[in-house]
């Protein structure tokens, strides 16, 4: 399904969605608006870069005279000068921000503080300590998805601190009547600081180094400014493209349609709209849908809200019969209901998904706000997953001699190590081992293992061939070299091969994500903040899960399945890994299988069995990911179309008939459509995968990736203490993911690949090569020799 095509192909909105050039032009005064032809726009003053629209986000807020200048961007595009930066919040119409706030105080009442530590303390006792049960799907989701072990005391004591802050909010902004747009636009300038809720308010930490050869494991210290040394760290807010939809301004989730009346359950949504069609891609293959995963769990992690002994919350009775009563609801919960007709659900007497909502943390400035999302995880593309988001993390994936990581030697191949961790896969069943990686999820499925063990197998293979150039490094030299490479490959394949199919080419052009052939790229702005957005994360990225395919058919020989292994029973269930040809085959299935496009459906594996176990039905995502998105406070997705600069939706059938009939059936208006639910709907951009709002809010993302990460591969030693050599560089840039892919395979099943790796093999021109084929050069390391 796809939006009506849109005559205008030099327009960035999606089809039917009109906004054209020449439109825009007028609107905002370029210097020549035309015949209809592109006009030339002023070049931006001195100092100040022409953006897309959505990298200027506060122009959304902003009085038409007061936007920006319009200005010519790459693939004849306009975009902005924009001043604001990536700030969404708008500083220039102060007038009503002084009106606004003429009557609140300046500081925060003790009677408020206290009211608010009462309520806080009754909120935490007054719940019923239903813990979620193990061996239930929701256990899974809720213990592997959203912690980490080790430093759940921790950030259990920063959530609690933040979500009284919150608490301390609304009662402040009830009672002195402050308005909705003040918070959403932090315009409440008081502080918790002098206070005992300020006790959590961020210190920066002390960058001993702050021309550190190496990044930290941590993210810590990317950003050469004390005062934001955290920037991208694990455990930092997310940032936010739009404020968000909060009915208080504060932490109420979106609940209602603009017209008053209730939105519809996710579940309904999820239900009507998204199907189980089987969609082969054209020209992709599972790889980008399994490297795309590996890459969301690099850069994001989120955490939910627990128990006050650190329990899981539950919002449902057992076998989720109904959802609990007011009285016994924790705070943190919203749970999903189920219609009595779900044709689904209803046959096991289920009428209500458990659903708890994400943990926060404290304002970084400490002021007065709305709630604030976390990731666990870096937020910078630096390969995470394979070393872990803090220093003691990675040192436990270390065998500390040769540079090497620990590996479990299976007869004569080496896979992951195994975790002792109990809860990694959620069973007690004697001889079902699963996988220990620098992050938690690895065991979700097993074609996400594979990937992880390639990269694993990748850095120790490298940390090898170093020690060959240079005999007489220590280990430690080794390991971060070794580490400082593979995330350089990672950051190549993204950006070389990845993010062009995905996003398309145009997007790669407009948001400058191209990587150079040679020389050193200069896109550092230590202004940037490289952190993920909550669209981003909550929304736009999801659209991976539209791309899994419900099956995966394992060949032997080419055209001969041997296995056809549903998803739902590889997921925390890695034992086949032990097989001595599967992960050979797992990646031959990856490169050879299409994925699915990434449209309105969803496998059922997903939608009804996720995480299912021993269980008859599962959870489901789909509906998980809507009520995400409102837990977020991601807005409707036509305020996301106005940050793009397109029109916003006014009608149903501006959609396909049969889909705009399903989208009047579960949305009262156009405007309350999910974001989610919107991109998905959009036909892909030119010569990629996702819709243009998907595709934008991706670009914008992997651009703070770039532009704000001092250690980003491409740059030189002006920028990034630990810089390639111009000749290192080079040889990183032959990276491909054919290659890797080569030089880590078992060889048993696996000695050929399509030279496009993410692209289909029987995609025209793309057939396999032998992995000595020399158009897959290897990386030659002589270039590291001391
Ligand atoms: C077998 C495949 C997959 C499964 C079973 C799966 C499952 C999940 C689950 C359970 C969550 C947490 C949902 C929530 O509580 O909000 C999640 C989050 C997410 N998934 Fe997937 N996923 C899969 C594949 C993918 C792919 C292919 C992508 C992207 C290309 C992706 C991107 C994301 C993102 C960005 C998040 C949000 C992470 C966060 O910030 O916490 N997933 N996924
Ligand atoms: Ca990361």
């Amino acid at each position: 399904f796809s939006l009506r095509q849109n005559e205008d192909q030099t327009s960035t909105a999606a089809p039917a969605l009109i906004s054209t050039s020449t439109d825009i032009s007028k609107k905002l005064g370029a210097d020549q608006p035309s015949s209809g032809l592109l006009t030339k726009c002023r070049p931006c003053t001195d100092g100040i870069k022409c953006v897309p629209q959505i990298q200027c986000p506060a122009h959304v807020r902003m009085d038409s005279k007061q936007k920006p200048q319009i200005c010519d961007l790459p693939a004849g595009k306009f975009g902005y000068c924009c001043q604001t930066g990536q700030n969404h919040t708008v500083t220039k119409n102060q007038d009503k921000a002084r009106v606004a706030q003429v009557d609140i105080p300046s500081f925060l009442p003790p009677q408020v503080l206290e009211e608010a530590r009462l309520n806080f303390q009754k909120l935490m006792h007054n719940v019923a300590q239903i813990p979620v049960h193990r061996g239930l799907p929701d256990f899974t989701h809720g213990i592997v998805f959203h912690s980490t072990t080790k430093d759940d005391i921790h950030n259990f004591a920063v959530s609690n601190n933040a979500l009284e802050q919150v608490i301390t909010t609304q009662i402040f902004g009830k009672k002195e009547q402050v308005p909705v747009d003040d918070f959403l636009t932090n315009n409440v300038p008081i502080k918790f600081d002098k206070t005992p809720l300020g006790q959590q308010c961020r210190q920066p930490p002390i960058c001993r180094d702050v021309k550190s050869i190496y990044r930290s494991h941590d993210g810590t210290c990317n950003n050469p400014l004390p005062e934001r040394s955290f920037w991208g760290a694990a455990g930092q807010p997310m940032e936010r493209l739009l404020p968000p939809a909060y009915e208080d301004g504060i932490w109420n989730p979106r609940a209602h349609s603009i017209d008053g009346s209730p939105l519809k359950s996710a579940r309904q949504i999820s239900r009507i709209l998204l199907n189980d069609v089987n969609r082969p891609h054209p020209k992709y293959n599972l790889l980008v849908m399994q490297f795309g995963q590996l890459i969301a769990h690099d850069i994001s992690q989120t955490s939910s809200v627990r128990l006050e002994n650190g329990d899981l919350v539950q919002c449902c009775s057992p076998g989720g019969k109904v959802k609990l009563s007011p009285q016994e609801t924790h705070f943190a919960c919203m749970p999903i209901p189920v219609e009595p007709d779900d044709e689904f659900y209803a046959a096991f007497g289920v009428r209500c998904l458990n659903f708890v909502r994400l943990s926060l943390v404290p304002n970084p400035n400490c002021q007065l706000g709305y709630g604030k999302q976390l990731s666990k995880v870096t937020h910078f593309l630096d390969a995470s997953p394979v070393y872990g988001s803090s220093e003691e993390a990675g040192r436990e994936l270390r065998s500390f001699r040769g540079g090497r990581l620990r590996m479990l030697d299976d007869f004569g191949h080496d896979l992951l190590p195994l975790t002792n961790d109990k809860k990694a896969c959620n069973t007690d069943e004697p001889g079902k081992s699963c996988f220990k990686a620098g992050d938690g999820r690895v065991n979700q499925i097993i074609s996400l293992i594979t990937l992880h063990i390639m990269f694993a197998r990748e850095h120790n293979r490298l940390a090898e061939a170093l020690s060959q150039v240079n005999p007489s490094a220590t280990d430690e030299w080794l390991y971060q070299e070794a580490r400082r490479i593979v995330i350089a490959e990672l950051q190549h394949i993204t950006y070389n091969e990845f993010l062009p199919a995905l996003i398309g080419p145009q997007q790669m052009k407009r948001f400058r994500l191209v990587p150079l052939h040679q020389g050193y790229a200069n896109d550092y702005n230590v202004n940037v903040n490289p952190a993920i957005t909550n669209e981003f994360s909550g929304a736009a990225y999801r659209m991976g899960h539209s791309s899994v395919d419900g099956k995966f058919h394992i060949e032997k020989a080419q055209g001969q399945i041997d296995e056809v292994i549903n998803i739902p029973d590889v997921m925390f269930n890695p034992s086949r890994m032990r097989k001595r040809e599967f992960y050979d085959d797992m990646l031959r299935t990856l490169y050879t299988q299409p994925m699915q496009q990434v449209d309105s459906s969803i496998t059922h594996g997903l939608s009804r069995f996720l995480f299912r176990g021993d269980n008859p039905f599962g959870l489901d995502l789909a509906a998980i990911n809507i009520q995400r998105g409102r837990d977020q406070g991601l807005r409707c997705y036509n305020d996301y179309l106005e940050v793009m600069g397109s029109a916003k939706l006014h009608s149903f059938d501006q959609f396909p008939s049969e889909i705009g009939k399903k989208l009047a059936h579960v949305y009262s208006r156009p405007e309350d459509i999910d974001l989610w639910i919107g991109g998905l709907l959009e036909q892909a951009v030119p010569d990629g995968i996702v819709g243009i709002t998907f595709a934008e809010i991706i670009a914008d993302q992997f651009a703070r990736f770039k532009q704000g990460d001092r250690y980003f591969y491409e740059y030189d030693g002006k920028t990034n203490p630990g810089a390639f050599s111009s000749a290192q560089l080079q040889e990183i840039r032959k990276t491909t993911l054919a290659r890797l892919i080569c030089d880590n395979a078992d060889g048993l099943t696996l000695r050929t690949v399509p030279i496009a790796a993410f692209v289909r093999p029987d995609f025209g021109g793309n057939q396999l090569i032998g992995c000595d084929n020399p158009s897959l050069p290897a990386i030659n390391l002589n270039a590291w020799r001391i």
